[in-house]
């Protein structure tokens, strides 16, 4: 099932490390230098306020030594006690294992290529763990896949969100991100963590991994999966965009104009930078559903899983050089009869019509540009953008189609409708003279 997110809040351990990395490697890692640490940066502010901070919450006295504090925090690691003082220095010495390479992070298999493929969809994605956020930062850093902190916009803890079992958490990170939480999932192996983000508005799925605590638990009404593998998410304005096109390419497949798999279109989602959503290549345009779209870049290369439109390239180029919000591509009749009666350009004046593609007035004349067929987009942009004019949005494109682009894809398929009619009025008024020019 695809989802429409515009954010991917991730749980560390149990769903994208194995729980015992945590307890094997960095607790065993952190256990013998938790004293010597203490000793050697007894002068340091944030030590200076661990320390305080075990003392108040052991009842210890206020100067109780170093030997009492540890005992405490021995004891916290022991019961693996999310306490924050602890998570705090344990986030310094890992911090310091990660950058001498004693660390490196071991992600499930299936971790890091999802988090690239949802980031190069344009996803946000954060972190909420009871590791602190210097551990989280020093844990990305060095990782089985590489440094993969790039990928990260926002990282919580139990200090900067609040404890992750608790619903006012997640509205600090819903406020702290600027996030819809409806357009937001928060991905963990803890029941009780689900529930208090689901009580939040988010969207949650429980993440039950086979050899893990959690593996066997129940998530309530929650969707559980064993892998990332089995999760596609794509931005939501993405899964709207594929809901708009396939709408409308129903409209255009029953007038008879996207015959066979043939027609493609497209909406802007962004511009800076460009980015496209596209219909999905060789199927049927009138029985597209909303996940028959791909998202692309400038260059009409797909930024999201699946095979977009194979005239990607063309539809980008145009929405750059034109400014449209929106193109249209169809296989309809008229527009590559004309190119082949007029094949220089398809001169169109003296018709009320005209003002449905943007002219003026009836006496208001437009040529439709002609370009030359082929399968190099690239090529196809170039004689495009040669023969473009900022009034004139139609290209047709000869013994092939009619591309047509508006701010949106009722504007478009406006002009779109118009110019089919102005072309079929055309040809059928000078059938008996096919020297003819409007
Ligand atoms: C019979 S369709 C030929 C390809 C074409 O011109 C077209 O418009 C459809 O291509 P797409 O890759 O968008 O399915
Ligand atoms: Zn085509």
């Amino acid at each position: 099932m695809t989802v429409g997110v515009d954010l991917v809040l991730l749980d560390i351990e149990g769903t994208l490390t194995p729980t015992k990395q945590v307890h094997s490697v960095l607790y065993d890692y952190a256990r013998p230098r938790l004293g010597p640490w203490l000793d050697e940066h007894a002068d340091s502010p944030a030590v200076a306020e661990v320390v305080a901070r075990v003392r108040s919450l052991a009842g210890l006295a206020p100067d109780a030594g170093t030997g009492d504090v540890l005992r405490v925090l021995h004891g916290w690691m022991d019961a693996d006690e999310k306490i924050a003082p602890l998570k705090t220095l344990q986030g310094l010495i890992w911090q310091r294992g990660y950058a001498t390479g004693e660390l490196v992070t071991e992600f499930f298999a299936d971790v890091a290529p999802a988090l690239r493929a949802w980031h190069a969809a344009g996803l946000r994605l954060a972190v909420f763990s009871s590791g602190s956020v210097t551990a989280q930062l020093a844990a990305f850093s060095r990782t089985t896949d590489g440094d993969v902190t790039g990928l990260f916009s926002g990282h919580f803890d139990t200090v900067t969100a609040g404890p992750k079992r608790d619903e006012s958490s997640y509205r600090a990170i819903t406020a702290a991100l600027d996030v819809d939480p409806a357009r937001a999932v928060f991905l963990t192996d803890v029941p009780e963590e689900s529930a208090a983000a689901a009580a939040a508005g988010w969207r949650t799925v429980g993440v039950a991994r086979p050899g893990e605590p959690y593996h066997a638990a129940d998530f309530g009404a929650a969707r559980t999966v064993a892998s990332f593998d089995d999760l596609a998410f794509v931005p939501a304005a993405l899964l709207a965009a594929g809901r708009e096109l396939a709408a409308e390419a129903a409209r255009y497949a029953g007038l008879g104009w996207m015959p066979g798999t043939s027609g493609n279109l497209s909406v802007v989602l962004d511009r800076d930078p460009l980015r496209l959503a596209v219909t999905a290549s060789g199927v049927d345009k009138g029985e597209l559903t909303a996940t028959d779209v791909v998202m692309v870049d400038a260059y009409g290369e797909p930024v999201s899983a699946g095979v977009p439109s194979a005239e990607a390239g063309l539809h980008a180029r145009i929405a750059a050089v034109a400014g449209a919000g929106a193109v249209v591509h169809v296989h309809a009749l008229a527009p590559v009869l004309a190119a082949e009666r007029w094949p220089d350009g398809v001169r169109l004046s003296g018709l009320e019509m005209l003002k449905g593609v943007g002219r003026g007035a009836h006496d208001d004349p437009v040529t439709i540009p002609v370009i030359a067929n082929g399968q190099d987009m690239g090529a196809l942009g170039d004689a495009f953008e040669r023969g473009f004019r900022s009034d004139v949005p139609a290209l047709i494109v000869a013994r092939h189609g009619v591309y047509v682009w508006g701010a949106d894809l009722r504007q478009a398929r406006h002009r779109l409708e118009c110019l089919e009619w102005l072309l079929r009025f055309a040809l059928a008024t000078t059938n008996d003279d096919p020297t003819k020019e409007l």
